[in-house]
């Protein structure tokens, strides 16, 4: 898990370019894994929910994104953030493949299957977690791709062990830059690092150790800070840039906002309120796929 070379140096890789979406049929409030979810048990308006969850839809549709939609299950209430059942991915030789995840929360282990059945069902080789390897990995909550670059960004501390990493990147022939996750209200990487293109991250320091901003400076050439509180309110960070332009944000971050269009990028404001509620907004309520 060297981060020891050039981003220019490794193979590129196509941006996916199909979204898949859970149905919030199921989603609501109903235990408390993270620190957001405290007070909000029961608290969720489903129609609201439904509402915005369309909107994010839609949206990826006007992005020209292929969209698909797997349906939610009874009981599974938090099945709706499905960036974290899963890592798809394409090789640089253009294989496709999918890592399931081994959820931390006993909760949200069922969730699991159905995105195997998914994956199956398009085609790709899916595969687990080697079973002599200990600990969690929580998919896209955590591990994030390069825009471009087979390189991958791996979030560590609460939700996933740093030791899965090192398993499949081996197999699977890229490198890792692991981050430890440092402040439990940023408990997955994606709450706190939002890679928007090959060159430009959005991140907020404050989750991170010294070692870890080092490094995110070290990969991209520019990095735009979130304030602390879109960051930690907002979860400004929870973004998605599926084409390296637009950037998909929880609206109301005013300050992250300026800065993405001073940064040459067009901020899309939805507003995620019902989804903050269970500490998830626009990241990881969608997974991107080849
Ligand atoms: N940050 C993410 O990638 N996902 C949000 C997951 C929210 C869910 N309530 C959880 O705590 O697992």
């Amino acid at each position: 898990m060297s981060a020891d070379f050039s981003i220019d140096a490794l193979p590129p890789i196509p941006r996916p370019g199909r979204v898949l979406l859970t149905s919030p049929d199921h989603f609501r409030v109903e235990y408390v894994i993270n620190p957001h979810m405290a007070g909000n048990v029961g608290d969720v308006d489903p129609s609201i929910a439904r509402r915005q969850w369309d909107a994010l839809k839609d949206t990826y549709e006007r992005l020209g994104m292929e969209v698909n939609v797997l349906a939610g299950i009874p009981d599974l209430p938090d099945m709706v953030f499905c960036a974290n059942q899963s890592l798809p991915y394409q090789t640089p030789g253009g294989e496709l493949g999918v890592v399931l995840s081994r959820m931390h929360a006993a909760q949200r282990k069922p969730e699991v299957e159905h995105y195997e059945r998914f994956f199956g069902s398009v085609g790709y080789e899916v595969q687990g977690l080697d079973p002599d390897l200990p600990g969690d990995f929580e998919g896209m909550g955590d591990a994030i791709w390069h825009p471009g670059r087979y390189l991958l960004w791996g979030g560590y501390g609460y939700r996933t062990d740093r030791q899965v990493y090192e398993r499949f990147a081996e197999k699977l022939g890229f490198p890792v830059i692991a981050l430890e996750l440092t402040d439990p209200d940023f408990y997955h990487l994606d709450t706190c690092l939002c890679p928007i293109d090959e060159e430009t991250a959005l991140y907020y320091p404050g989750a991170f150790t010294d070692e870890g901003i080092a490094a995110i400076k070290a990969h991209f050439r520019r990095t735009i800070e979130a304030p602390e509180d879109d960051a930690r309110e907002r979860f400004a960070c929870n973004a998605h840039s599926p084409d390296g332009e637009h950037v998909l944000i929880q609206a109301g971050s005013a300050t992250t906002n300026d800065l993405l269009r001073a940064g040459g990028y067009e901020p899309v404001e939805l507003d995620t309120s019902e989804f903050l509620k269970s500490g998830g907004s626009v990241f990881c309520m969608k997974l991107m796929y080849w």
